[in-house]
Formats: structure tokens, C-alpha cells, sequence
């Protein structure tokens, strides 16, 4: 089963000797992150980002070693962005002689870069961003000017204290005509002494929700005024601008400039899937050794998880961790293709990219991040604790349904690729990819599900076939009801509710589409494939039928600690008491309470002051 989630045998390897090297590594700890500062847990996280990377160095780490390596870190930090988005922005706007000159010096981190296009008045509407560059022929410069005080960037991570350089959107202005939103590479601070360059006013934007968690990330606000420049530093791979001052557009889709976010995205569902694998781990652990009541004859108390209501709270996510798992490697692979196709040339895929990234995006982190807060719950008053490892994991993954689009606005997205979608099948066009069985749209509109028992929903033709119908209807829906508004935006905005949801459905069938496809593959193991074939019923099942799963959960019940055990993680990346994998939870518990700073003096800071003062009074008053 290792295998299967991992991937590959190579994989799984490559995973483990990554989060030994870390787990073994004192300056890795983070037993007691959350009871640092601000202050001292940014420096922390300074301090480890600079020794991964000599370890990096010093062990010629290979590119996926490396990313292994700060992931399993585990600690968000100007890094993530480094690599994450700076670097992609490049690689993706960038001319090759820019990423030649500039990636040279991001690849050995002679430069720290960010990402800076939210703005303190705008963030989903990138085309409603105030930054302005404004090219100035006389000198072969842009000005950068932040005209406004919404215009202020602010949330790119790194910003704050960390980045010298930043790929900065703003609207370009030449020849007196504002041409809208495109990248520059602007350089922030000094790189002797680190401080801000002249005309850049620059900060961080303050606490986050939660304590450790992504306050690790000096997330960020900067102001310009009149900054200067040189004209290539504008990111000229889509557009040009001409030392005269014109403005040239290149022969490729203006939506390119979004390119770096639908790179993102994609990785964002490979986070979600890890994160809710650790959540479900944790809980299904612990749920093995946490004993609460027992039999009338005073028999042995019950496992938590032996109760069908923890069954039913936790066994979809179980089954869903599997499903973003093997979803998101799939994506990873349509990204890849879309890549090349776009390096021919070919763009015809581009907007079936976005709706599945941003769909995906959405879809899995809004289940994440619920699913994160439940597992909190399954685990009683413990799982409330810090050492417990689940608030911090759900302070960290929550913003990840805002960040990368907002969940509701990225819907709207796919959404929209639906009713373009149902508009051209109307017109007799044929739909590919992912939108393939809309082609099918006389059967499914009328056809009756086959399904009675339990047995037939693990049969995926079954599955498939209610999802597709599902799916159709919601969106054709929709797309009827779009067509009796006195306008398309009109009709839009009303429904808008309703498109949301046939977003969601569109993107579960993707979801269970690819866990069907999986299981069609060679799968290594006894019992692995059987296994994989409950979680995948679980999973379509729970999303439109919940009634009919005890019986599925039962036949999952006897392998639901060896399903968590093969997500491999080592109890450092999962940095939980409850979900140790030796199981001795409440040592581990106790252990954990005394390294609290409350605990380091038996009487507390501020008993003289306010304490003593007050019984002393109180005990006074009752003497009289
Ligand atoms: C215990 C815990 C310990 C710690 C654990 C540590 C680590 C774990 C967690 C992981 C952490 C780190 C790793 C990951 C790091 C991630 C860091 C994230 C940092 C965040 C960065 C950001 O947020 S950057 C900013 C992102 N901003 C957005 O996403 C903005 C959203 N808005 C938009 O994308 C657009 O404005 C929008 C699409 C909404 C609208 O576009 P617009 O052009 O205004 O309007 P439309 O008319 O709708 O679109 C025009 C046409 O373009 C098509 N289109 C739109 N977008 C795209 C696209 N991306 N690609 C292709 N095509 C696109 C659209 O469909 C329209 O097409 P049509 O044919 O004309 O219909
Ligand atoms: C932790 C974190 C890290 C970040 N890192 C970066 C970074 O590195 N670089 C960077 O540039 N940005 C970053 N961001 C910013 C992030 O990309 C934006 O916050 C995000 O795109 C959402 O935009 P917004 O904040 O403007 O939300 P808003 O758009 O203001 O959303 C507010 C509400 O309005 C709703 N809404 C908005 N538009 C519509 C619509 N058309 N229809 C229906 N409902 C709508 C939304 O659903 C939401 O409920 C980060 C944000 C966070 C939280």
C-alpha cells in the first residue's frame, strides 16, 4: 500500500531517507513551536531554511530530494515561495535570456524572490490590481508606483523580511495607454546590508490565526514610489515593450500571465491530499488505543474506533485522503502535458487546465480543511490539545482554500468552462477530456441507475455512470435556467449558488473517475487492490448516499490502522502525540505538558502581583 500511495517503489525510498535525515536532525525539532514568539519562531524558521540548504549543498541533494526535504521540514517559510512561485514565474514569463540571467542567481539563492501581485484592495480581481509601471522612453526605465493605499501589495509571503527580489504584477502604462497587468522583476533590498531600496517602504502585515502554524512566513505589505527600473526587468515572454515604447503582444494566449497560479494550484492538491492523510492518521491511531466505555458484564472497554458513528465521521476521509492522493498525481500529469503542448505551441488544452486545477484546488482544500476540524473532534478533548499536532495543522492548511484564488471564485471558474461546455455540445461540437461524457448527454439525461446493494456500488461502471449523470443534469440545469435570464451575466450572477454546486459535482466525478482508472492498474500486494476498491466505494458513496455504507466500513475497520501506516510518515513529520506510531500516547501526552513555559516555575509569573493579592483579600473578607 506504500507503494500504491507513493507511486512508485523509488518513491517510496527516496520519502524515507528524506524524512529520516530531517527526523534525525536536532535543528529540525519543532516539538515546542508553538510556544515560541513571533520573533523567535520566524528566526527559527530562518535558521532552518538556511541549514537545509547547506545540507542541500553538502550532500548534493538531487531536485526531488531537495523538495522532499522542505516539505518534510514542515514549516512554512520564504522558501516555499522562492521555489514555488518566484522561480516558476520566471521559468514561465520570462524571455531565455532573462531566465538565464535570473534563475542562475534564484538556483543558488543568491537572490530570494517572492511573489507580489495581491494588493490591500484586490486580490481575486487581478485585473482590478492599482500598481502601476509606467515606461519612460528618456530614461529606458519603468517607474513603479504604488498610487494608492489599496494599491499597497500585500500577503506575498517572504515579503515582509525576507525577499530581496520580487516578480511584482502591475498595470503597464506606455505611450500613455494602460495595457493592464503584467509581470517585472524589481529587486527590494540590499543585497550588502539588507535594507529596503530608496522609494520602497516595505513590512510585515502582522499575527496570524493560530499559534506556530503560518506565522512562521513573514507574509508581507510594500509600498513604491516612483521606483526605477531598467525596461528588461518587465518579464517579456507574452509582451514586449520597444525601446522606443511600443507595446508588442506575442502570438500566445494573454491567460499565460496566470500561468504560474495554475502551476501552483496543481501542487495545492498534492499538499491538501498529505495534509488530510496526516489528520486521518492521527485520528484513526489514536482512535486504535483510546478506550472509552465497555461491556455490560464489565468486559474490556471499546476501542473508539470500533464505534460505527466514528466509523461513519472518519472513514470517508480516510477514503478521500486516498482519493486526493491519487488524484493529484494524475494532475501532476495532465500539467505536464499541458506544459509541452504549450511549448509546441499548442494551447488548445489551456482552458481545460485551468477549470481542472482550480476545480481540484478548491474541491479538495475545502474538504481538507473541514476534514481537519472533524478529526479534532474525533479525538475528543486530546485532539484539542497543541501536541496533539491537529490545531496547527489546520491553522497552516485553512488558508489554503483562500490562497492560489479564493475556493467559491475558483468554482465560478469552472463553472464557466461548463456552460461554454454545454453551450458548444448544444452545438453539435464533441467535448474532450475530462468533459468527454458530456457527449453522451441523451443517455444520461434519461438513464435510471442500476444501483440496489451495497455490492453494486463497488462495481465502477455503476459509480461512474451516476456521477456522469449527476454531473450532466446539474450543469444543463443551470445552463437552461442561465438562458431565461434577460442576460448571460445576469443569468450568471443569479445562479451563481447553483453553478457552484455543479462545479463541485463535475469535479467529484473527476475525483472518482481517476480513482476508478487507478484501480484499472497494475496494483502490486495482497490485498491491495481489495482494499483500494472499498476506499473508492466509500468514497463516491459518502458524497451521494450515506446510508448504504456500514457494511463497507466494517470490511475497512480490520486494515484501518495498516491504510494510515502506509502513508509512511515518521512521528516527527507528523508531530503528534496522539498519533505516535508505537501507540503510547499518554506518556507521550504527559511529556509533552511539562515543556509547556507555564510549567518551567511550579508557582506562575504574576502570582505576587495579582494572585497572592486576591486570595490574601478574599481570605480577609471571609474571616469577618
Ligand atoms: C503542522 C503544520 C506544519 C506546517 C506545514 C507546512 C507546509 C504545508 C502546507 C503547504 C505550504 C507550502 C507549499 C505551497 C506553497 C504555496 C504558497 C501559497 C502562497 C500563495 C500565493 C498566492 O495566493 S498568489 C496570488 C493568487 N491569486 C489568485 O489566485 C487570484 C485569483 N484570481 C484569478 O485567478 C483571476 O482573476 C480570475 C480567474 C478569478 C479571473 O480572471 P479575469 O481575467 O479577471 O477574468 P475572466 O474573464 O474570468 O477570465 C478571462 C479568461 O481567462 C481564463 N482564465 C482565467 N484564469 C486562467 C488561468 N489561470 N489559466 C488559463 N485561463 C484562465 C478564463 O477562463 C476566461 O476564459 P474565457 O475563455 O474568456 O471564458
Ligand atoms: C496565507 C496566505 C498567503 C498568501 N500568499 C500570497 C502571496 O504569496 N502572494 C500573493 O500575491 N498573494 C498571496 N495571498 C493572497 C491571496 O491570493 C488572496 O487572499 C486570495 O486570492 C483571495 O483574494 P481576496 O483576499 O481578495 O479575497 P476576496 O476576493 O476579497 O474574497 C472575499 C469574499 O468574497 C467572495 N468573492 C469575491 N469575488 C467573488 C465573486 N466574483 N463572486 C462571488 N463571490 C466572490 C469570496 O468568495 C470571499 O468569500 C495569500 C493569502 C493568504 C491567506
Amino acid at each position: 500500500m506504500k507503494v500504491a500511495w507513493a507511486g512508485s517503489r523509488h518513491a517510496v525510498e527516496v520519502a524515507d531517507r528524506m524524512a529520516c535525515l530531517v527526523a534525525s536532525d536536532p535543528v529540525f525539532r519543532k516539538d515546542t513551536r508553538t510556544m515560541l514568539s513571533r520573533k523567535e519562531l520566524f528566526k527559527d524558521t530562518l535558521k532552518k531554511a538556511a541549514h537545509a540548504w547547506k545540507r542541500t549543498v553538502e550532500l548534493h541533494l538531487t531536485e526531488e530530494e531537495a523538495n522532499l526535504l522542505r516539505l518534510y521540514i514542515d514549516q512554512p517559510g520564504y522558501v516555499d515561495l522562492h521555489w514555488v512561485m518566484f522561480v516558476p514565474a520566471i521559468k514561465g514569463q520570462g524571455t531565455e535570456e532573462q531566465q538565464k540571467k535570473w534563475l542562475t542567481m534564484a538556483y543558488k539563492f543568491q537572490i530570494i524572490g517572492t511573489y507580489a501581485q495581491t494588493e490591500l484592495g484586490h486580490g481575486s480581481n487581478v485585473q482590478g490590481l492599482e500598481t502601476t509601471a509606467t515606461f519612460d522612453p528618456s530614461t529606458d526605465e519603468f517607474i513603479m508606483h504604488s498610487p494608492t493605499l489599496t494599491s499597497s501589495k500585500w500577503w506575498p509571503g517572504g515579503l515582509g523580511k525576507t525577499s530581496t527580489h520580487a516578480v511584482v504584477y502591475a498595470r503597464l502604462i506606455t505611450e500613455g495607454k494602460d495595457y493592464g497587468i503584467h509581470g517585472f522583476i524589481m529587486q527590494l533590498r540590499s543585497l550588502d546590508d539588507h535594507s529596503p531600496l530608496p522609494g520602497i517602504t516595505i513590512g510585515d502585515i502582522g499575527g496570524k490565526f493560530g499559534s506556530g502554524a503560518y506565522n512562521s512566513m513573514d507574509n508581507g505589505v510594500m509600498r513604491l514610489d516612483h521606483v526605477r527600473i531598467p525596461r528588461d526587468q518587465m518579464l517579456m515572454r507574452l509582451a514586449q515593450v520597444t525601446r522606443e515604447g511600443k507595446y508588442v503582444h506575442s502570438d500566445v494566449p494573454k491567460q499565460l500571465l496566470y500561468g504560474t497560479m495554475v502551476y501552483v494550484r496543481q501542487t495545492i492538491v498534492a499538499d491538501a491530499s498529505r495534509a488530510l492523510s496526516r489528520a486521518v492518521c492521527i485520528a484513526v491511531r489514536y482512535g486504535a488505543i483510546r478506550k472509552q466505555f465497555g461491556s455490560k458484564a464489565g468486559g474490556p472497554e471499546t476501542q473508539v474506533l470500533n464505534y460505527k458513528t466514528q466509523q461513519s465521521r472518519l472513514f470517508p476521509f480516510l477514503a478521500s485522503a486516498y482519493a486526493f492522493r491519487f488524484v493529484g498525481q494524475w494532475l501532476k500529469w495532465l500539467y505536464t502535458d499541458v506544459t509541452q503542448k504549450l511549448e509546441s505551441k499548442d494551447f488548445s488544452t489551456l482552458p481545460e487546465a485551468h477549470a481542472c486545477t482550480a476545480g481540484l484546488k478548491s474541491v479538495t482544500t475545502s474538504a481538507t480543511a473541514d476534514a481537519i476540524e472533524e478529526c479534532q473532534k474525533l479525538c475528543g478533548g486530546h485532539g484539542y490539545l497543541n501536541s496533539s499536532g491537529l490545531p496547527e495543522l489546520f491553522a497552516v492548511n485553512l488558508p489554503a482554500c483562500t490562497y492560489e484564488g479564493d475556493n467559491v471564485v475558483l468554482l465560478l471558474q469552472v463553472a464557466r468552462f461548463l456552460m461554454k461546455t454545454v453551450s458548444q455540445v448544444a452545438s453539435g461540437k464533441q467535448p474532450v477530456g475530462t468533459t468527454a461524457y458530456m457527449g453522451n448527454i441523451q443517455h444520461l439525461m434519461q438513464c435510471k441507475s442500476v444501483v440496489n446493494t451495497v455490492e453494486d456500488w463497488l462495481n465502477p461502471a455503476a459509480i461512474k455512470e451516476v456521477f456522469e449523470a449527476r454531473a450532466l443534469r446539474m450543469a444543463v440545469n443551470c445552463a437552461q435556467n442561465i438562458s431565461k435570464a434577460p442576460s448571460q451575466e445576469e443569468g450568471f450572477s443569479e445562479l451563481s449558488p447553483d453553478l457552484v454546486e455543479a462545479a463541485v459535482a463535475h469535479v467529484q466525478l473527476i475525483i472518482v473517475t481517476k480513482f476508478i482508472e487507478k484501480l484499472q492498474e497494475d496494483i502490486l500486494g495482497h490485498g491491495v487492490k481489495e482494499q483500494l476498491q472499498k476506499l473508492c466505494g466509500i468514497y463516491a458513496l459518502h458524497l451521494i448516499h450515506n446510508e448504504r455504507l456500514g457494511k463497507l466500513y466494517a470490511q475497512v475497520r480490520p486494515n484501518a490502522v495498516a491504510l494510515v501506516d502506509a502513508f509512511d510518515y515518521t512521528d516527527h513529520y507528523l508531530g503528534s502525540a496522539l498519533g505516535r506510531y508505537d501507540g503510547d500516547v499518554y506518556s507521550a501526552l504527559y511529556k509533552e505538558a511539562w515543556k509547556d513555559p507555564l510549567n518551567e516555575t511550579v508557582v506562575p509569573d504574576g502570582y505576587q502581583e495579582h494572585l497572592r493579592p486576591l486570595l490574601k483579600q478574599q481570605l480577609k473578607l471571609s474571616r469577618l
